[in-house]
């Protein structure tokens, strides 16, 4: 399916890797759920790439920092095009890794790009598909690749504008003479910037070379970007097919209205506002309810229903490790069924998952079997519960939590999780009880007045059980990971590595 290469003469093995690219941000703005909704979507579909079909994807994304919208916009707030876009390129970054969407390898900006773009336009030129006007433009000339460009998207017509000294009308720009007080970079051509297809064919080929498996972007783009984009670059390598795959994921409207949300149109929620009220694991869940390529319908009601799936993974980890402890007594657990069920739920998940990554059908299946799992665990008010059947129960739970893990879905606050969470908390509660404790651990060791300074001194007998006391909570909480120590009056605790391991496991950094 993608790129292979042959390594190691000795052991010959395959090692699979795709070159993945993607069209970034324009950043004059804040990011919005359309955005979030594109992202995360590609994130899903890479981590699926990565852990369930064992692909390394490598990917790279470019960021624009100059075009019409933006220029535009220094021009309304009197800011500096650097600044303007670094602020908001900036934000993006940390909205996705809100959202915990595994960032690119590499971020390239345009604007530290537009030595290479000049290249090559360059060497589109000399490839004869490219020519420059009197005007200092440089237009892309379509009848020079015949009826191959629109092969792409089909019969659709480009709506580019432009000079009149264009061959066709379809011919878009490359390089674009800089207007008075606009930004602009010195070029064989004159004074100018780069045309907006052009910075992605560039970008792209600078990171992969001629060849890439995956381009993504939003169905916006499809037409006349990446057309545009598939014709500057096989002009440029002068090869057949530039990229294997072109994935577009469908747009995000707010219900009830036509157009997509978008900057421009000033219609969106920015991420940050969206976290205050739902958080980045009810935001994938949202986005795995529908396949990645269909629009998607954003309301509260498609928030709760994502939010009330996730609670319905959450209440069956819960019952089944209550279950598992010995805490949920239930009616006997029909062991073959939910093993036959899991086998199921494994098979559907990989075909759908295979099939254009299906993943509405692949999480209906696992919240099928979140449905059996509760059905066997409903509890009894009578019974003694002899019959049990925890491991089936727990190989349940871990390909539940092992799958969400994959879709970037944290692991569930289950109560072991819980109890590692809330670390923090704990702290602060060992460190008042360890304060108390030695203040009163002061008092009872207090001498009795008069008495001698030298040897040991008289404690109050009425105060000693309180030391006891002390002696025995210190003694309790040992084995709990919490380790008092008594240096002379004064006392010092600590957690043990046992009880601080926890989060640090549950960090995830890797893909
Ligand atoms: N509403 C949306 N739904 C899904 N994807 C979107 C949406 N809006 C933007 N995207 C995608 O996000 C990526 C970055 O888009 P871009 O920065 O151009 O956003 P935009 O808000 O549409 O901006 P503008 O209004 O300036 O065109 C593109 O891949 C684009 O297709
Ligand atoms: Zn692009």
């Amino acid at each position: 399916m993608f790129t292979c290469y042959f390594s190691n003469l000795k052991k010959c093995y395959i090692k699979l890797f795709c070159f993945r690219y993607s069209c970034g941000p324009t950043v004059y703005d804040h990011a919005h759920l359309g955005h979030a909704c594109s992202y995360v979507r590609f994130d899903i579909l890479q981590r699926i790439l990565t852990r369930l079909f064992g692909i390394t994807v490598i990917h790279a994304m470019v960021i624009t920092d100059i075009d019409d919208k933006i220029i535009k916009r220094c021009w309304e707030e009197n800011i500096s095009p650097t600044i303007l876009t670094r602020m908001f390129e900036d934000e993006f970054k940390k909205d996705m890794l809100l959202l915990k969407v595994v960032p690119p390898i590499v971020y390239l900006r345009v604007t530290e790009n537009v030595h290479h773009i000049v290249t090559f336009i360059e060497q589109i030129i000399r490839n004869g598909h490219a020519y420059a006007t009197s005007d200092g433009d440089v237009y892309f000339d379509i009848q020079s690749i015949g009826d191959r460009y629109g092969r792409f998207i089909g019969a659709m017509q480009s709506h580019e504008t432009g000079s009149s000294n264009k061959r066709d009308p379809r011919d878009f720009a490359l390089w674009k003479k800089s207007k008075p007080q606009e930004p602009f970079w010195d070029s064989p051509w004159g004074r100018g910037r780069p045309g907006w297809h052009i910075e992605c064919s560039t970008v792209a080929s600078s990171v992969f070379g001629s060849q890439l498996d995956i381009h993504s972007g939003g169905i916006d783009l499809a037409f006349p970007h990446h057309e545009n984009e598939i014709a500057q670059s096989e002009a440029y390598h002068q090869c057949g097919q530039w990229c294997n795959y072109f994935l577009h994921s469908g747009h995000l409207h707010l219900k009830g209205r036509a157009e997509k949300m978008s900057k421009s149109l000033k219609n969106y929620i920015t991420i940050k506002d969206f976290l205050k009220s739902y958080s980045a694991n009810e935001f994938r869940m949202f986005c795995l309810l529908t396949k990645y390529r269909s629009g998607i319908d954003y309301s509260e009601g498609s928030m709760q229903e994502a939010r009330a799936s996730l609670e319905t993974v959450s209440t069956f980890i819960n019952s089944a490790q209550a279950y598992m402890k010995g805490q949920l007594i239930t009616a006997p657990v029909q062991e073959a069924l939910l093993w036959d069920k899991l086998e199921e739920t494994k098979v559907t998940v990989q075909t759908a998952l295979a099939d254009d990554f299906d993943t509405p059908r692949a999480t209906s299946a696992l919240l099928n079997l979140v449905y059996h799992g509760n059905c066997q665990l409903q509890p009894l008010s009578k019974g003694t519960g002899d019959a049990r059947s925890p491991a089936v129960v727990g190989a349940l739970v871990s390909y539940i939590q092992e799958l969400f893990h994959m879709f970037g879905i944290d692991t569930f606050k289950n109560t072991e999780g819980q109890a590692v969470e809330s670390g923090q908390d704990l702290e602060a509660v060992v460190d008042q009880l360890a304060r108390f404790r030695s203040e009163v651990r002061g008092f009872a060791l207090s001498p009795q007045e008069g008495s001698s300074k030298m040897g040991k001194p008289k404690l109050y007998p009425d105060r000693v059980p309180l030391l006891k006391a002390c002696d025995t909570l210190r003694d309790t909480l040992a084995p709990l990971g919490i380790v008092i120590k008594d240096r002379g009056a004064s006392s010092t605790w600590e957690l043990t590595q046992r009880r601080l391991k926890g989060p640090e496991e549950n960090q995830d950094t890797s893909q």
